[in-house]
């Protein structure tokens, strides 16, 4: 895999403020990578890094093979980001704002045309000035924006927030042809549940630190954290059922029990369960979500403290 944003050792301090502390990372090529953590974690700081906008206090960033913040135009117009909040001069169409973007990154107008029907903003709304767009027809500019040039690194700060689930969902399979194009995509973000399966990576920051990095499952694995095992069964015989198949079981509803078990004694579980098929009229299995994992790392780090 080819390496596209290396930090080593990144630090970023804002008076007695360590926005970013210690964060060593690397992005890949076709490569999609959530950043997330709670407000003031430190995302928007490490974004601002990568793109060159600041320069670390201590540690190195390299992008595209090169200091970002020595910014040459050539590396820039292969960088897009989309800010958290996108602002745009109210009084131009979509056209004449994607035109002006297209212009500092020196991309000529028929890219910036086919832009909008590739992030979705409909022809007849193009010449219409931006204070007449919902919020969702501003982000679909923003992303237009952001992938002028065709990007081999995209930062999207926040993109999905505000948006409608079917916004959402263009948005997300957009990301996915980014991805399968070979570019790298990071993207910070609150929305824990929706980064679940989009995404190959997830970096948790908290108070400026890297405090874990992996896949889901890398992350599931580190964490630990008890699979909840779920089953309805056939009759509602309750106090037999609390302690089935040698567990204690917790009510959830009517006929239905949950228990917790260790990710190793899933399976064994499973077939204990499985040994009495008529007495089960359902069976589901619930492993830990991110916002489990979330909550996990960040009280890890908080008692590191
Ligand atoms: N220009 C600045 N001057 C002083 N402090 C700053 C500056 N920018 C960020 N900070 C501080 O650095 C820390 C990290 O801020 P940052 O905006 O990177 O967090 P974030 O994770 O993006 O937060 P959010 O999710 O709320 O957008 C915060 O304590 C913030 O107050």
């Amino acid at each position: 895999m080819t390496a596209t944003v290396t930090l080593a050792e990144a630090c970023k301090q804002y008076g007695r403020v360590n926005a970013v502390q210690d964060v060593s990372l690397t992005l890949h090529a076709g490569e999609t990578v959530a950043l997330v953590g709670h407000n003031g974690a430190g995302k928007t700081t490490l974004i601002k890094l990568m793109l060159g906008l600041i320069r670390p206090t201590a540690g190195a960033v390299r992008v595209l093979g090169g200091d970002p913040a020595r910014g040459s135009a050539s590396a820039r117009r292969r960088l897009g980001y989309l800010p958290e909040s996108v602002s745009f001069h109210l009084a131009l169409t979509g056209r004449e704002t994607l035109a002006f973007y297209a212009r500092l990154k020196r991309v000529g107008p028929k890219q910036a045309d086919a832009l909008f029907e590739r992030v979705g903003l409909a022809p007849a709304a193009v010449d219409r000035p931006v204070h007449t767009y919902s919020k969702g027809m501003r982000q679909r500019l923003g992303l237009a924006q952001a992938l002028l040039g065709e990007p081999r690194v995209l930062f999207l700060d926040e993109p999905t927030s505000g948006l409608d689930p079917a916004l959402r969902r263009h948005f997300y399979d957009l990301i996915e042809e980014l991805r399968a194009g070979g570019a790298t995509v990071l993207l910070s973000s609150h929305a824990l549940s929706e980064l679940e399966g989009r995404t190959d990576r997830i970096v948790v920051l908290d108070s400026g630190t890297r405090v874990a990095d992996g896949t889901l499952d890398d992350l599931r694995r580190e964490a630990r954290l008890p699979v909840r095992v779920q089953v309805r069964f056939t009759d509602g015989k309750g106090q037999a059922h609390r302690s089935f198949a040698g567990r204690d079981w917790t009510r959830t509803g009517a006929g239905s029990y949950e228990t917790r078990v260790d990710a190793g004694d899933k399976i064994a579980l499973l077939q204990a369960v499985t040994q009495a098929p008529d007495a089960i009229a359902d069976l589901a299995i619930a492993e830990p979500t991110l916002d489990d994992l979330y909550v996990h790392f960040l009280g890890r780090a908080e008692a590191g403290r």
